[in-house]
């Protein structure tokens, strides 16, 4: 039944793009130098038999894919030592290939542990830590949620109270809620976690602090003497991951246990105050920093699946007796994927500006420059939230396009899905991070009514704007932003201007602010949809590409904002910005941006290059030959390995017969 060779809707795709795919996948990834490297890399994982031939996840359950994926994890982790891998993205790449779609049982090991160690520790504890944390002696997590509290990390109730007597700290659960529950890793696989818990020293409550905690026996691996710790059970997704819960029964820590880079308390107990606040939420500030280019790969991978199976699914004849159309060819269909793909680009676009900003921002704050940490603080929560909600929204919208087979295990995107949608939770819970990046946008529209100078990227409030759009029937990028960022500025003066009215006829400022909590996020939203809206832009137009592959990646920028602009279309025309000749021009744009992106979307999947053995997908695949695919799939069930399966005997069977024996004549009398 083999039909080998590509599939010959999907080889005409890839002849009638307009563009070179690799020209665009050498921008994706920051040259042809590194997309090699890259390739090379991914190669080398694929590669090994130890990754080769382990088991498909999704045949095997909960305790077999955690055991292989740690399996596989830790033989990446030797590899990568062993190859000499240093930078962050290079791992990645090798991680991603090593471990497809398979969540690190040591993560937060390396994703949280060893960068809090290296950011918030002393150059003593550093010394202490981070050899053993590199020979995986220690293997540690981030230990913060506690079962009552999540978002609101002032109100954690675990307590660190020092004992100046014996120069330790004493860790406390005082209570049900303040069991740690959620942390990654924290139930069966680590030894070690940072406990975020409330400092107490001298009788006095200094508010949280971190703490370093040896769970478990770093020989035995069995628990510590007053540590009660374990998994929490089945999740939607994250199935191979041990999250924990741990209680505290009055465990004694050395004072050097505390994390004292920026906050210390000296052996007589005394609490020396830190340079800065917040410092200590620096670790949550990476990953948030990092989401928004991760989201955006899961949202890419499941667009190339749609996408290819769109070109190669045949439904339904256009004319009577005609030859069935590609599915992809519905504009209907097109309305669902193309915005889907240009989110994808967006967000990696977006997700490379934030990164960059971290890094940099970062190195200022070691330098003791703290000025920026607003600033970070409040793209980086807006853009996690941002990111993680259109990502994960149209993860789904791509599920669905593919029909029937869009809902099996053998598409690839179920398993994407319920990894990405925990993003708009963990990390901060993304309705609070907006009403944090709210917060710091009333803060600039206090700055500006007070006239002074603002951040660059919220200076668009200080333009006058104009009350009518400079939209023509050729829509132009330039009055695209500007009807973002006058509908980003609108609704942050109608917010900011609720909350003043509501303090000048004698509200409290917090009663004011909570009266008006949706108002706020809708202007959150707006301004982080203008961000990215506008470094999207900003990014095609500064790209070094050739002309041809500008242009295909211009019309997917392009596309993004005018699809934006049609689902917000009410905050766009409340105030009349928008007249009703140009929202008819907009909406003409989208279709005519859906027909001029349909010759390359195939090419425009094609450059996030991703190899098979990553995506494993049967629908997604290069070659196009889906239904051999389906069918392996279907026969590699654990189900089919017998005939019969025993069930039938147990159950079937005995119910049948006693149906019978029911029914029999004689048994209704
Ligand atoms: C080596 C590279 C590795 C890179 C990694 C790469 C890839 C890995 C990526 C992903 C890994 C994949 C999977 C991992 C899977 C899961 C991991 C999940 C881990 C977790 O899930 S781990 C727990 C996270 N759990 C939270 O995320 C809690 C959320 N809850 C909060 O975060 C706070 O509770 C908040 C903010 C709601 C309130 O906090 P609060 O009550 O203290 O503050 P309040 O609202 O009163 O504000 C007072 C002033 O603080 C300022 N402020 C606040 N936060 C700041 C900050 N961060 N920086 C600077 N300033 C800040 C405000 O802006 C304000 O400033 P102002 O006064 O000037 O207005
Ligand atoms: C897969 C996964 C992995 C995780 N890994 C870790 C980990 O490694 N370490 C760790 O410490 N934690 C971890 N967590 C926990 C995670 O960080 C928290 O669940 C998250 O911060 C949200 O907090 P919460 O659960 O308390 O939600 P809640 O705050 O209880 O949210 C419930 C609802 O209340 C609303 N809400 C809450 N406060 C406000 C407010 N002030 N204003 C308006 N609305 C509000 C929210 O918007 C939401 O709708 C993980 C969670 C998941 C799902």
């Amino acid at each position: 039944m083999a039909t080998g060779g590509v599939n010959a809707d999907l080889a005409k795709e890839r002849e009638r793009a307009t563009f070179d795919s690799e020209q665009l996948t050498n921008f994706l990834y920051r040259g042809p130098e590194k997309v090699r490297r890259k390739r090379y890399l991914q190669n080398l994982a694929i590669q090994d038999p130890v990754f080769k031939k382990a088991p498909l996840w999704a045949f095997l359950n909960r305790e077999q894919q955690y055991a292989t994926a740690l399996k596989k994890h830790l033989h990446a982790y030797r590899r990568i030592q062993e190859l000499g891998i240093t930078e962050p993205v290079e791992k990645f790449y090798y991680r991603e290939a090593a471990a497809p779609h398979e969540n690190s049982p040591i993560g937060l090991h390396e994703s949280m542990f060893i960068p809090t160690i290296e950011k918030q520790a002393t150059e003593e504890q550093k010394r202490k830590w981070l050899p053993l944390c590199h020979s995986l002696k220690m293997i540690g997590t981030y230990a913060q949620t506690e079962l009552g509290h999540g978002t609101f990390i002032r109100g954690l109730e675990t307590t660190a109270t020092y004992d100046p007597v014996a120069k330790e700290f004493i860790l406390s659960t005082p209570k049900l809620t303040a069991m740690k529950y959620w942390p990654g890793n924290l139930g069966k696989t680590t030894n070690h976690c940072l406990v975020m818990a409330q400092l107490i020293t001298k009788g006095k409550n200094h508010g949280i602090h971190m703490f370093m905690l040896q769970t478990r026996d770093m020989e035995t691996h069995q628990p510590l003497p007053g540590i009660e710790l374990g998994d929490i059970g089945p999740k939607f997704g994250f199935f191979d991951n041990d999250n924990g819960y741990m209680i505290l029964k009055d465990v004694r820590i050395p004072r050097e246990n505390m994390f004292m880079r920026y906050y210390k308390v000296l052996e007589d107990g005394t609490y020396v105050t830190p340079p800065g606040d917040r410092l200590n939420y620096l670790s949550m500030v990476l990953l948030r920093s990092a989401i928004t280019s991760m989201i955006g790969q899961h949202l890419s991978q499941a667009c190339i699946i749609a996408i290819r199976y769109s070109a190669v699914r045949r439904q339904t004849e256009i004319s009577p007796g005609g030859e069935e159309a590609q599915v992809l060819d519905y504009q209907t269909q097109q309305y669902k994927l193309f915005p889907a793909l240009a989110t994808s680009y967006a967000m990696l676009m977006a997700g490379r500006f934030m990164y960059d900003f971290y890094l940099k921002t970062t190195a200022q704050i070691e330098k003791g420059d703290l000025g920026t940490m607003p600033q970070l603080h409040a793209l980086s929560a807006g853009l996690k939230a941002f990111s993680t909600w259109e990502c994960t929204a149209a993860i789904e919208v791509c599920r669905m396009s593919c029909g029937g087979h869009g809902y099996s295990h053998a598409s690839g995107i179920p398993k994407i899905y319920v990894d990405a949608t925990p993003g708009c939770t963990y990390e901060g819970e993304n309705t609070v991070m907006m009403l944090q990046v709210a917060r710091f946008l009333m803060k600039m529209y206090t700055n500006l009514q007070k006239g002074q100078e603002l951040p660059s990227f919220v200076q668009y409030m200080t333009k006058s704007l104009d009350t009518k759009s400079c939209m023509k029937e050729e829509v132009a990028p330039k009055c695209l932003v500007m009807a973002y960022e006058h509908r980003a500025s609108r609704l942050i003066k109608a917010a900011a201007d609720a909350i003043q009215a509501m303090v000048m006829s004698g509200s409290s400022p917090q009663e004011a602010w909570n009266k008006n909590t949706v108002p706020l996020t809708w202007a959150a939203l707006a301004f982080c949809h203008m961000f990215v809206v506008k470094n999207f832009f900003e990014m095609v137009e500064d790209a070094k590409m050739d002309g041809q592959t500008k242009a295909a990646f211009m019309a997917l920028c392009k596309l993004y904002a005018v699809n934006g602009v049609i689902t917000h279309l009410g905050e766009f025309i409340q105030d009349g910005y928008l007249n009703n000749q140009q929202v008819q021009y907009i909406q003409k744009s989208l279709l005519d941006l859906l027909a001029e992106i349909r010759p390359n979307a195939v090419a425009l999947v094609d450059a996030f290059d991703y190899p098979d053995a990553i995506l494993q997908s049967c629908l997604g695949r290069y070659d196009g030959q889906v239904y051999q695919a389906l069918y392996d799939f279907a026969k590699s069930s654990p189900l089919n390995e017998k005939e019969v399966l025993d069930s039938f005997f147990d159950y079937v069977k005995p119910v049948q017969q006693e149906l019978e024996a029911m029914n029999q004549p004689m048994a209704r009398l």
